[in-house]
């Protein structure tokens, strides 16, 4: 069974509400395809205008983070239900931003996903080694590690549905991508690790992503690699070239 790509945008701490109505439009002609599913997942505060600016177009919208309590007493944070009531379907979770400044672990990460499974949502769980890590060579260690915790308690049905983001930290925002080779052999060892955990046929629903400096010229090779499923692209996907890693073939 083929996978269908999945090339999402991580907007990060850019663009106000009316500068994300203004991309949108740029954008929407520009990543008309039926090949791959497209996310831009934006700021919480775009969230809606993004929605209004993108209706009728292909894109779906997420979010960049989710809380995992339902609701009460946790000023700044947004719950699942806020994200479901207005149509969000997708949440990044665990990205190595929210890991690093804002304290996230393994397991508030787990709470996450679990919590948007309940909802409906589908998590673009991320994961990715340090250079140290790598450099000492216990990269899939640590991946299996995160990857392993990440899952705690999903199902297998869910984990289906579910979107891993390989994002090598010394390769996000750095304009050092990772070689095809080393993002192929690391989402590889991702999809072993969730058929170790699962089975084979999780393993081979379960889409994969490469992130990091992904951009229009190195998006074709790492997108034809076997066990790479799209990409989640940071600083390129708030440029028109986000049209060509969509339509990369
Ligand atoms: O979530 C996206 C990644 O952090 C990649 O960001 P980047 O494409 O700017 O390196």
């Amino acid at each position: 069974m083929a996978r269908k790509k999945i090339i999402a945008g991580n907007w990060k701490m850019n663009m106000t509400p009316s500068q994300t109505v203004e991309l949108i439009n740029t954008l929407k002609p520009l990543v008309a395809t039926e090949d791959a599913d497209v996310v831009f997942c934006v700021p919480a505060i775009d969230i809606i205008p993004a929605l209004e600016a993108s209706k009728g177009s292909n894109i779906e919208i997420g979010a960049e983070n989710m809380y995992y309590e339902e609701k009460g007493a946790y000023t700044g944070e947004i719950a699942p239900d806020m994200l479901t009531d207005v149509g969000v379907k997708y949440v990044i979770i665990g990205h190595s931003e929210r890991r690093e400044y804002f304290a996230e672990t393994n397991e508030t990460v787990n709470k996450k996903v679990l919590k948007a499974f309940e909802h409906g949502i589908t998590p673009i769980v991320c994961c990715g080694e340090t250079l140290t890590q790598r450099e000492q060579g216990v990269t899939m260690d640590f991946i299996r590690q995160q990857v392993k915790i990440a899952f705690l308690g999903v199902t297998a049905e869910q984990a289906k549905t579910a979107v891993i983001a390989y994002e090598p930290i010394w390769a996000i925002g750095t304009g050092k991508t990772a070689t095809t080779e080393q993002a192929q052999e690391v989402c590889c060892g991702i999809r072993k690790c969730i058929a170790e955990i699962y089975d084979e046929a999780t393993a081979e629903a379960i889409r994969i992503q490469y992130g990091g400096s992904v951009n229009d010229k190195t998006a074709p090779e790492l997108f034809a690699q076997p066990d790479i499923d799209g990409g989640l692209v940071g600083g390129a996907a708030l440029k028109p070239d986000f049209g060509k890693i969509v339509n990369w073939k």
